[in-house]
């Protein structure tokens, strides 16, 4: 388990006690007394046994007196990815759950989005939404914002102020009943416009869905994404309204997925959300070209959108991770989308006795390894592999005045009793890339 190499960098922390991850291999792999160190670029080091301390420390080069102990109930897990946010929607979260989408789109929500030309309000709103993601455990977050740029820049730099890995995408649309879009040369000016160079917040190129593209404005998104690398998201077959209207907008496509294809916008560093509602056809053409789904069950059920079969998502090796879609989802916390997972994949049971719902251990593993996949940030974070920047979650499964009574405390079972029933009360500290940004450093002030 502990890396043989020579340490490059430093050892800056170490800690000992129970950690919690997955693997390629292993849904949820449970590692009790382990040592994990991190070194001064926030990069794991080495992961062993706690009896090797003194081994590991001569190899590490730290002292003992430098090892932090978990207490009694704690354990490490890695810091959980939501794959898909409107971090302007976090301004009326909860307050606008009974209509459908497109009535829903228009009634609520791009009147509020329209506000965000405001950079006050802006500011005001996603430090929020950047603070109460972090201390709920997000430590990856790929935000859509609104069209407007600047806006977009602020909160580029406040989830990296903050500490967050995040994405951030200025939104595009070039087609709105009301006036909440920009012209297609507008968008794609702004998108080229909206450069973040953070060492952890990056831009990802951001048609909002199809309905509210032109084609012009897809093909020349899916260009600008080719030509500099970059990451794309957007919305597939959420409802079935949408679907029907796609195929009225685009009756040149074979499918929804077609749509996007043809323009370039499907490849492994795409993540489209929802996908209720895709064929068996359409999931082979997102496997085909790598590109990712975000599940999002809080929203697909507030939105009466529909059920995402994960199962079969899976069964066609589509990378997938989950969402909380604030504010078609009512919560912006990442354990709200583990059990909402795990409550819809059990209504399909119901639906039907022969579809197997997800397990515990696979969903834990699609909130924190399966996320990072579905970004094509794999190489960089979802689990505790040495070379891999320490994204992490300290858990206190009884902290004093929490939500949880332990009474029966199988050990093993401690850390799903912790995610069914914990909030951010139970998780006591956060990392990203080895730094600690809960409890918040408070930026400095402008
Ligand atoms: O859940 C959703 N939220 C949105 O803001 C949106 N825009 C297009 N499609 C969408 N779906
Ligand atoms: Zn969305």
């Amino acid at each position: 388990m502990a890396s043989l190499n020579r340490p490059r960098a430093k050892i800056a922390h170490v800690y000992r006690g129970t950690f919690m991850h997955s693997t390629q291999d292993t849904t949820l792999e449970i590692i009790e007394d382990a040592l994990l160190g991190v070194d001064t670029v926030g990069k794991i080091a080495f992961i062993g046994k706690g009896s090797e301390q003194d081994k590991l420390s001569q190899t590490f080069r730290f002292s003992s007196s430098n090892v932090t102990q978990l207490k009694q109930h704690e354990f490490f897990m890695p810091g959980m990815v939501d794959t898909h946010i409107h971090a302007p929607q976090y301004s009326y979260t909860g307050t606008a759950m009974d209509l459908p989408l497109l009535q829903w789109l228009n009634t609520y929500t791009f009147p509020v989005e329209s506000r965000f030309k405001d950079l006050k309000f802006a500011h005001r709103v996603y430090t929020e939404v950047v603070k109460r993601t972090l201390k709920n455990g997000t430590t990856t977050a790929c935000y859509f914002a609104t069209i407007h740029t600047d806006a977009s820049l602020l909160l580029g730099k406040i989830a990296n102020d903050f500490g967050q890995r995040a994405f951030v995408g200025k939104v595009c649309m070039d087609r709105n009943k009301s006036d909440y879009k920009e012209t297609t040369q507008e968008c794609q000016k702004e998108t080229c416009r909206c450069v973040l160079t953070y060492p952890l917040v990056k831009p990802v190129v951001t048609p909002r869905f199809a309905p509210s593209c032109t084609g012009d404005l897809l093909g020349q998104l899916g260009a600008i994404a080719r030509k500099n690398n970059l990451h794309i998201q957007s919305h597939i077959s959420e409802n079935v309204d949408e679907v029907k209207l796609v195929k009225e907008l685009f009756p040149e496509s074979k499918s929804y997925t077609d749509v996007y294809h043809k323009y370039n916008l499907l490849t492994d560093k795409t993540v489209m959300a929802h996908g209720c509602h895709l064929t068996d056809e359409e999931l082979t053409l997102f496997s085909e070209t790598g590109a990712s789904l975000s599940h999002c069950p809080n929203s697909n059920i507030s939105l009466c959108s529909g059920l995402l079969n994960v199962r079969n998502v899976l069964k066609h090796k589509v990378k997938l991770g989950l969402g909380t879609d604030v504010a078609g989802g009512y919560s912006a916390s990442m354990l709200d989308a583990v059990r909402r997972t795990l409550d819809t994949s059990k209504v399909l049971t119901i639906q039907n006795p022969k579809h197997q719902a997800l397990t515990f251990d696979e969903v834990f593993r699609l909130a924190t390894l399966g996320g990072s996949q579905a970004l094509f940030l794999d190489d960089q974070t979802g689990n505790f592999e040495v070379g891999k920047d320490f994204d992490a979650l300290r858990v206190n499964v009884a902290p004093p005045g929490g939500p949880i009574d332990l009474i029966l405390c199988d050990k093993p079972k401690v850390g799903s009793g912790a995610l069914y029933k914990g909030d951010d009360r139970n998780i006591v500290e956060v990392f990203v890339a080895g730094r600690k940004v809960v409890p918040f450093m408070e930026p400095a002030a402008e």
